[in-house]
């Protein structure tokens, strides 16, 4: 059963690079669908509006609730995950990614401006699963370069769209921490030469270099992950 995807946006030429490369294949391959649709094909009005001014107040505007329920009622089903992205939501991660890889069914709802009327995750909640969803600390404009990421992040771990499945086993086996350093050819690339350690052929010394440079760049770049921190 290939997953299907679909993404509601005001945007949807920001989903154009979901044609290209990986995600591209995975779609051809039958392994993933993915579909999307404009929100305002969903309005009523003849500015075909979606969004209005907050109640409370506050700056900015926020997305109303109607289109956002006639456009999912459009493609939801019981085996639907609504996903929605927004600066308040839980952070996504590489576990969440591998559970969202084997869903049957995802919707994204990308909202804009200061977000989507709360109403729409509160009308979902009790019928199918919702998601809040946050791809970091820092603020987007909108929640369409976090959908991007997740489905990325998402389809690449479902089973047959990489094309060495090795590599997913060497991240399953990563250890706590960033990855090592890569190199390829040339040996020596503007008076810099790859370490030796790695033209040895000797496999448990490169396995422990590789471990050592995990540390080393772990400790300087993410001390967060150090195991104990
Ligand atoms: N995933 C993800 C994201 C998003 C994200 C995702 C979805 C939407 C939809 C609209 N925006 C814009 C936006 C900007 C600022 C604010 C803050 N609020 C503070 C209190 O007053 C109201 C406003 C909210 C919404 C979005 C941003 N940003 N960063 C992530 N990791």
């Amino acid at each position: 059963m290939p997953l299907r995807i679909d993404v509601i946006t005001i945007f949807p030429d920001y989903f154009a690079p979901l044609q290209l490369s990986l995600m591209g294949k995975a779609q051809q391959s039958g392994l993933v669908t993915i579909a999307i649709h404009d929100l305002r094909e969903f309005t009523s009005d003849r500015h075909r509006s979606v969004d209005d001014t907050p109640y409370g107040g506050g700056a900015g505007m926020v997305m109303t609730p109607e289109p956002w329920g006639q456009a999912i009622d459009a493609v939801v089903t019981d085996q639907s995950t609504l996903i929605v992205p927004t600066p308040a939501g839980k952070l996504f991660s590489q576990p969440v990614a591998a559970e969202l890889a084997h869903s049957t069914h995802l919707i994204f709802a990308c909202g804009r401006y200061e977000g989507i009327d709360q109403r729409v995750v509160e009308y979902y909640r009790p019928r199918i699963d919702v998601r809040e969803l946050s791809i970091g600390d820092y603020v987007l404009a909108g929640g369409d370069v976090a959908t991007l990421a997740m489905i990325e992040a998402s389809v690449r771990l479902v089973p047959g769209v990489l094309g060495n499945p090795e590599s997913l086993v060497e991240e399953s086996h990563q250890l706590p921490g960033v990855e090592y350093p890569s190199y390829t050819k040339p040996p020596t690339w503007r008076g810099l030469d790859v370490p030796e350690v790695l033209l040895s052929g000797h496999h448990d010394q490169i396995a422990r270099w590789r471990a050592e440079q995990s540390t080393i760049r772990t400790t300087h770049n993410r001390p967060d992950l150090l195991p104990g921190s």
